[in-house]
């Protein structure tokens, strides 16, 4: 019977299980949703049981007959997931990476050494997105929480961390584990050693005892084996398992996946570059018995869900595929930019206190114009991280690589190419995140012998030119910066 390698992509939106083959082709897979539980606003959470749950459910569909030699597990990052070690019971919902309610605790981390000392050691910023205040706030909000934390009772875990602690036998010995790319997304850790540091643990106020062991992304002996006895021998987050399927291995090469946000992340290979126009610095993978390698990141907190917001909230589409055809009904966007700051504004801004702005609105404009604007507003923030990135490592794009659900967008990846004025490349298998799990999980057990033989699955499905004229992208980009500014100020931070 032939071997295939599986995949689990636990996304913000949903949670994926694929199977692929030795040429990397998808021989099946199975998608489920889950709840986006929004209690307040700016509050994001997800209930960690029924991510486990749909997880089953999607690895039982898509595995079924199926002989898997290793199975890799690629997931949202920075999602915040503390339990019981002794029944598995989630203390609290999870905080996902997009929530909020941390912006005092990282407003005021900022004001003083600390934000010097988290930016040094952790590569990141004080920000809401990053799980290090997440699990700061639980620790302070959670009546016995701290108390079980420093007995040994409750675990921490960031979403790669709760899945493999289940499927290894959770409460019956399940492995405490997560890896290396996870753990630089907490602002616990110190991206030099690769390992927690105690300075971080303190500002956090996080007891060591609840967390779990640091991991390279792909090895064959950190993970365990699922109740079926499939070997786990890959964990890593969704933007760095992109990295991996986009087989971005060598210094220089980047990729862009548009998902619920859209993140862009530059191999800076074994050097780690620091960035002083907001980037983030993280890790871009670790093979097992290899030095790690690093990127420099730009993470923008909404892109697609900024479709799903036209679909769900304000119902002007019936499905996000529907958002290319009404956007399509137009010529331009009417005059009317739409800056989606709803998690505030990520890379390369970082600003907790902006919020949504819609300008430029006349009596002229219609729902396809919003809609325009919207897809608009995807390519614009794309384009703000790529001119960042340009800067602070000295690499000149010339084609973007993307990935991820919103490239099926065939108007929005023309619309790319246009603000951008480069070429924008999607690969024949979009599902480049959980294909980067199956990579690094094949890699770890010699299904694939080394990343250039991944190099050859790699296939191009469809490239978008660039159409505009220069000045007409020069003034589309400068109404937006214009846009940008009005969205900035609005929230009062640490007003009652
Ligand atoms: N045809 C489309 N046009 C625009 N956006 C789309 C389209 N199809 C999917 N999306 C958006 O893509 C996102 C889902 O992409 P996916 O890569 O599955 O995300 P995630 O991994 O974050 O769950 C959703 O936010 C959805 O609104
Ligand atoms: O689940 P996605 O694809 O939206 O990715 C979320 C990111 O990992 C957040 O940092």
């Amino acid at each position: 019977m032939d071997e295939y390698i599986g995949a689990i992509d636990q996304g913000t939106t949903s949670t994926r299980a694929m199977v692929f083959d030795h040429a990397g082709r998808v021989l099946a897979q199975h998608q489920l949703e889950h709840r986006q539980i929004l209690p307040r606003a700016g509050w994001v959470e997800h209930d960690p049981v029924e991510i486990w749950e749909r997880t089953n459910d999607v690895a039982r569909e898509a595995f079924a007959g199926l002989r898997l030699r290793a199975l890799g597990i690629t997931n949202q990052r920075e999602t915040t997931v503390v339990w019981d070690r002794r029944t598995g019971r989630p203390y609290a919902n999870a905080i996902v990476w997009q929530d909020t309610r941390t912006d005092r605790i990282v407003t005021e981390l900022d004001r003083d050494v600390r934000g010097r000392v988290i930016r040094q050691r952790s590569g990141l910023l004080p920000a809401t997105y990053f799980a290090g205040g997440k699990l700061q706030w639980l620790l302070e909000n959670v009546d016995g929480l701290r108390r079980a934390a420093l007995n040994g009772d409750a675990l921490f875990g960031t979403i790669d961390t709760w899945l493999l602690w289940n499927l290894t036998g959770g409460p019956d010995g399940g492995v405490h584990v997560t890896d290396v790319t996870n753990a630089s997304r907490t602002m616990l850790m110190n991206l030099e050693t690769l390992q927690w540091d105690d300075q971080l643990l303190r500002i956090f106020g996080v007891p060591r005892a609840m967390l779990p062991q640091i991991r390279p992304s792909s090895d064959p002996a950190s993970y365990g084996r699922t109740p079926d006895g499939v070997p786990l021998t890959a964990a890593l987050g969704d933007q760095h398992a992109a990295v991996v399927g986009q087989v971005c291995f060598a210094a220089g090469e980047a990729k862009n996946t548009y998902g619920t946000g859209n993140f862009l992340l530059l191999n800076t290979g074994p050097s780690l570059v620091r960035s002083s126009r907001g980037l983030l610095t993280t890790v871009a993978y670790q093979f097992a018995g290899q030095p790690a390698a690093y990127a420099l990141e730009g993470s923008i907190a909404v892109t697609g869900s900024a479709v799903q917001w036209l679909r769900d909230q304000l119902r002007v589409i019936a499905t996000a595929a529907e958002s290319e055809t009404l956007a399509s009904k137009v010529a331009d966007n009417g005059g009317m930019y739409f800056v989606p700051a709803f998690s505030g504004l990520f890379a390369p801004y970082w600003r907790p206190d902006a919020r949504g702005a819609i300008v430029g609105l006349s009596r002229f404009n219609t729902d396809a114009h919003l809609v325009r604007a919207t897809l608009e507003a995807i390519c614009y923030q794309s384009r703000d991280v790529v001119e960042a990135m340009q800067q602070d490592s000295g690499v000149t794009l010339d084609v973007l690589k993307v990935d991820g659900g919103v490239t099926a967008n065939d108007l929005c990846m023309q619309l790319q190419a246009d603000i951008l004025g480069v070429p924008v490349s999607r690969p024949r298998v979009a599902e480049t995140t959980a294909l980067g799990a199956a990579y690094a999980a094949g890699l770890a057990t010699g299904f694939w012998d080394s990343p250039d033989d991944l190099r050859a699955n790699w296939d191009e499905s469809r490239r978008w030119q660039p159409t505009w004229s220069s000045s007409q992208r020069a003034e589309g980009y400068r109404r937006w910066k214009m846009a940008v500014s009005r969205a900035l100020d609005w929230v009062e931070i640490g007003a009652a």
